[in-house]
């Protein structure tokens, strides 16, 4: 029987809310920023890392965010349109606002960091009235990321998403995708991120995430299933957290638990690696696949994009993530 049941007859799989970017990852790798002179230029963005990596898994996506009117913004549009992403509610600022930079710093696969440029930026413009609820009408699930709610008018067009979804009994997935540089205090985070995970049918974050939004409750062991227990007497029915390398534990409300280990990788950095896990897993679920099964196929994807330069580039196909779950059930693939 499938984990989630997602409502029939929807144009989209996937509609994205949040942040779409740009991330400029070092071209010389295994060395400091300061030491870093070249960069290469792609479509960043969690939420957009997400949206990508769905739609190459051949799923509909469609967007909903806020650009820079430049040539930036133009870029990131013409991205979305060449993949097949719907941007029909991908918004042009006009207040002068500009595009989010990542740089990312590749000092070795294990220790690699962003430095982000993420003043007056317009995917934190877009407003509550921009957001196109019919859209979200015609999606089984709504993507929403955890960043998008550090600022208003941001703040509140995610919220209203997150209303109009539960509306249209579309599924929502949280990704807490927690970026500290862009909030005022943990308190602030704390407040917003479980106004969303109470409304939220699927939760995914990071020990550390999840630890944030627990700050001031009582968890001092940082315990998996305390931390997912408290979703289930909201609308959530998976809470999944994740471990690195270590790999990901799902709890689901039935009580069940549900264990994914990582793939061997060649690594070269490791961001997106989450972004990509997130992908594989909505594709296994709107595929109607056990939840077990789902994180095996998201664990791969993420194998797959950490052993490559981008993030969303080198989002996978399914082809591809399969050859490579076979392949390395074969043995053939062994940790870089
Ligand atoms: N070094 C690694 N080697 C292989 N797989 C990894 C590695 N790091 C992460 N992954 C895979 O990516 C998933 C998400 O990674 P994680 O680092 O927990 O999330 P995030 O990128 O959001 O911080 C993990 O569950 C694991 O399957
Ligand atoms: O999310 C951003 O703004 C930057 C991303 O595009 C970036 O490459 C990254 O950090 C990916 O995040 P992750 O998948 O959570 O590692």
């Amino acid at each position: 029987m499938a984990s989630v049941i997602f409502a029939e007859g929807r144009t989209y799989d996937l509609t994205a809310i949040g942040r779409l970017c740009i991330d400029l990852n070092a071209n010389e790798i295994n060395r400091p920023m300061e030491q870093t002179m070249t960069f290469t230029k792609y479509v960043g963005g969690s939420p957009a890392n997400i949206a990508i990596g769905v739609s190459r898994l051949g799923r509909k996506t469609a967007f909903i965010g806020k650009i820079a009117d430049d040539q930036m913004g133009r870029f990131i549009r013409s991205y979305l349109e060449k993949e097949g992403i719907e941007t029909r509610n991908v918004v042009t600022d006009a207040t002068g606002a500009v595009t989010g930079l990542a740089f990312t710093e590749i000092k070795s696969p294990t220790e690699c960091s962003i430095l982000m440029y993420r003043d007056n930026v317009a995917d934190l413009k877009l407003g509550p009235l921009e957001v196109d609820e019919s859209l979200i009408a015609e999606s089984k699930a709504l993507l929403v990321s955890g960043t998008a709610l550090a600022a208003s008018p941001s703040r509140e067009a995610v919220l209203l998403a997150v209303d109009y979804a539960r509306r249209h009994g579309t599924k929502v997935v949280f990704d807490l995708d927690y970026r500290p540089y862009t909030w005022q205090s943990e308190e602030e985070t704390a407040a917003y991120y479980n106004l969303v995970a109470e409304k939220s049918d699927i939760i995914v974050g990071t020990r550390e995430e999840f630890d944030c939004m627990e700050k001031f409750e009582a968890n001092p062991g940082h315990d998996d299933r305390i931390t997912a227990s408290k979703w289930f007497g909201f609308a959530s029915g998976i809470v999944i957290i994740k471990h690195g390398k270590e790999g990901s534990i799902a709890y689901s409300k039935d009580g069940q638990e549900h264990r994914a280990r990582s793939f061997p990788a060649k690594v070269i950095k490791t961001f997106g690696a989450g972004d990509s896990y997130a992908a594989g897993f909505i594709h296994g679920l709107l595929s109607g696949w056990t939840i077990a099964k789902s994180m095996e196929f998201g664990s791969a994807a993420a194998s797959i994009v950490i052993s490559s330069h981008s993030c969303s580039d080198a989002m996978p196909t399914a082809a591809q993530v399969t050859d490579y779950i076979e392949r390395c059930a074969r043995g053939e693939m062994s940790a870089g």
